[in-house]
């Protein structure tokens, strides 16, 4: 029987996200076998009944833990008291519309959201941003909750993380389970930095492992050329090939984030999108993507990695993206 209850709230929880997530949010597997879930689903008008539909399914799903569910588009609602807030709903890039555009109509839902989480959230909220752009998108939503600890403000970039994996395990003929320290670096978006010079595979390094099967030239272009760009680009492969954005492998990264963030990382590092405290010269408060562990529920940038000259060159890239929509969304006002 559980033990404990938690109020978790999804936005955009009529959307595909949403509707593979709340499934297995109220069969347990954000939150564990012995915590109740209280389900928010927040909606704009036009995906109440899609959300409404998804609530009556829920119910027809009988899970012992589920303990209710309320559909809302009342963003002050929806996070009255919420534990988990996982902000799926964004306004995603149309035909024509400029990266301006897109940030200021972001802004308007990241805004008014920080703005409800900072009200009513619980005292231990924390928030995982999926739509995009995320890492921006939580930057606005932090900084119109001065309340709440930034830190508490994180973006998805597990997505990320899990697709290097994948795609190591299929390189290396090794299950995913004997691979470790894979990280993920900078922005979710095709600037990311792939990173394994430090990954493992059964105990060994997966450079090494490389060059082994290609030779030491053939795996540093592999890297460079094959990897790297397979992994920061597959959201856009997935688009074109299933002629839709991902979403089940979206959903199940938000749990994979969520879950090791409650519950403590237990196979070496993962990555995660978090304020920046300065460490490898990431500019403070800028949200970013680092290698990172879960000790004692609180993300810990994982510290003293060497980088060298292409790392940083990598990832200096990716921040310098981070930056310029920072910057952009700082001239449209939506810093606070
Ligand atoms: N970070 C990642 O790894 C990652 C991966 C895949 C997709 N995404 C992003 O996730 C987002 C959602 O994807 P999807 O496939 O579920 O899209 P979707 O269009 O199916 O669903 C989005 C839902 O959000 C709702 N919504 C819009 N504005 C809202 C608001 N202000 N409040 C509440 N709900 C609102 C819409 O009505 C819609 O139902 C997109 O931005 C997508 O680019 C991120
Ligand atoms: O929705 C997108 O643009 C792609 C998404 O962020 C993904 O990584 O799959």
């Amino acid at each position: 029987m559980a033990n404990s209850l938690a109020t978790v709230t999804i936005t955009g929880a009529g959307g595909q996200i949403g509707y593979a997530l709340l499934f297995r949010i109220a069969s347990g597997q954000l939150l564990g076998p012995d915590t109740a879930v209280r389900l928010r689903l927040l909606e704009i008008p036009q995906g109440l009944r899609s959300a409404e539909g998804a609530a009556l399914e829920l119910q027809d799903s009988a899970f012992p833990l589920l303990q209710s569910v309320d559909v809302t588009d009342d963003a002050a609602s929806a996070f009255d008291g919420a534990n988990v807030g996982l902000l799926v709903g964004s306004r995603p890039r149309g035909p024509g519309m400029e990266r301006g555009d897109l940030l200021a109509a972001n802004g308007a839902i990241f805004a008014p959201q920080g703005a409800a989480i900072n009200a009513g959230a619980a005292d231990d909220v924390r928030i995982v941003v999926v739509g995009n752009p995320a890492n921006t998108n939580a930057s606005i939503a932090s900084a119109h909750a001065p309340d709440v600890p930034c830190e508490r403000f994180t973006a998805l970039t597990r997505l990320d993380h899990n697709r290097a994996l994948g795609q190591l395990s299929e390189a290396l003929h090794t299950p995913v389970s004997q691979l470790r320290d894979v990280s993920i670096w900078g922005n979710h978006s095709a600037t990311q930095f792939p990173d394994i010079a430090h990954a493992t595979a059964g105990g060994r390094p997966v450079v090494e492992l490389l060059e082994e099967q290609l030779g030491a030239d053939a795996a540093r272009e592999w890297i460079r050329d094959v990897f790297i760009p397979r992994v920061a680009k597959r959201g856009a492969e997935i688009i074109e090939v299933r002629g839709s954005s991902s979403v089940a492998s979206a959903a199940n990264a938000t749990i994979d984030h969520v879950s090791d963030w409650v519950s403590g990382t237990t196979h070496g590092w993962t990555s995660a999108a978090l304020p920046s405290d300065g460490s490898y010269g990431v500019p403070e408060g800028l949200v970013s993507s680092f290698p990172v562990e879960s000790i004692d529920g609180q993300w810990r940038i994982v510290q003293g990695l060497e980088l060298d000259a292409f790392a940083r060159e990598r990832i200096d890239a990716s921040v310098a993206e981070l930056i310029e929509e920072r910057e952009a969304v700082r001239t449209l006002g939506l810093l606070g």
